[in-house]
């Protein structure tokens, strides 16, 4: 198995999962969607199946056969495919982890179980020990996302002495606010060669200050190009350009929040701005309100002067 195991950094675009209308997950749509992250986006890393992609409401199965085809055509355009495989069930995100190794991933990512929860440090520890163990060969990644888990552990004590318990081990997903403990998961991070990759696209400026080295998104996927401009000023240390693409994004996320913004309407929103037919959401109620996001997608075009 030939597996680049470049660090991870960067804009990662976490994907919305495509179904057609009557529902079921449709990958025909995976070539093009692909086609318009690398060249519209200029876009070419992904994590599939995670919160934006509705992972946690589509069985072991189709959750297999979405990864599966986001490896198979991402061949030769993606330089990375990240699988989120958390699952309530243990055997299920072993299950997906082993698969995510047979098909050729280059990394996967787990949240925490969320109905029964770890209740420290020591615990999370062991539960990502156990998913570690079943792909050994694929870099490892811890998704904490507190406010769809409920976990709130601090990620600094989770990685505290975690690479003694797991080789496979490269880093975190952080998608909380917490920029103290995000802080010192990167000063933890620097001596391991790790990633730490930041998941609140609306404030991803603040966290690079504290060196994120990368960033994980769903706004990534029609704003990739912008934020990718915004990573640039940051490191040519041009900071009043920097700001000024980051106050654009939390403007136009802001109005989107007080619509109502949940991953339903940003998937329409995707398939407005980017002409992809990625349909409902999967869960029926989830709403699909079509003109809240043409708005949405209207606001992003004004802002950001997209044609
Ligand atoms: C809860 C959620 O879906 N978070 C995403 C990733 O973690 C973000 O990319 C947000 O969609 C984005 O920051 C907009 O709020
Ligand atoms: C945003 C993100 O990383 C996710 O959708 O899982």
């Amino acid at each position: 198995m030939s597996r680049d195991m470049k660090k991870l950094t960067g804009l990662v675009a976490a994907t919305f999962t495509p179904l057609t209308t009557d529902g079921a997950i449709n990958l025909s749509v995976i070539g093009s969607y692909i086609d318009y992250l690398t060249e519209k986006q200029s876009v070419k890393k992904v994590f599939v199946n995670g919160t934006t992609g509705e992972a946690c409401s589509f069985t072991v199965d189709e959750r297999k056969r979405l990864a599966a085809e986001w490896c198979l055509q991402g061949k030769g355009k993606l330089e990375q495919v990240i699988v989120h495989v958390g699952c309530m069930s243990i055997k299920d995100t072993q299950e997906l982890a082993q698969h995510a190794s047979s098909i050729g991933a280059d990394g996967i990512a787990v949240i925490s179980p969320s109905y029964f929860k770890p209740t420290n440090a020591d615990a999370l520890r062991m539960f990502l020990k156990e998913v570690g163990a079943s792909a050994p060969d694929l870099p490892l990644y811890y998704y904490h996302i507190p406010s769809m888990t409920g976990v709130a552990l601090e990620v600094a004590d989770v990685l505290n002495g975690i690479e003694k318990m797991i080789p496979s081990f490269k880093g975190v997903k952080y998608s909380g606010t917490d920029l103290r403990d995000l802080g010192q998961c990167v000063c933890y991070s620097q001596s391991h060669n790790w990633s730490v990759l930041y998941g609140v696209d609306e404030q991803l400026l603040g966290a690079l200050v504290l060196g994120v080295h990368g960033a994980v998104g769903s706004t990534y996927n029609y704003l990739g190009c912008k934020m990718k401009q915004m990573l640039s000023a940051f490191d040519e240390g041009n900071m009043t350009q920097a700001r000024d693409i980051q106050f654009k994004c939390m403007d136009v996320i802001t109005f989107a929040k007080n619509l109502g913004f949940d991953v339903a309407v940003n998937k329409q929103v995707m398939s407005e701005l980017s002409g992809l037919a990625l349909g409902p959401p999967r869960l029926p109620m989830l709403p699909c309100p079509i003109s809240k996001a043409q708005t949405i997608a209207q606001k992003i075009k004004d802002s950001f002067c997209l044609t």
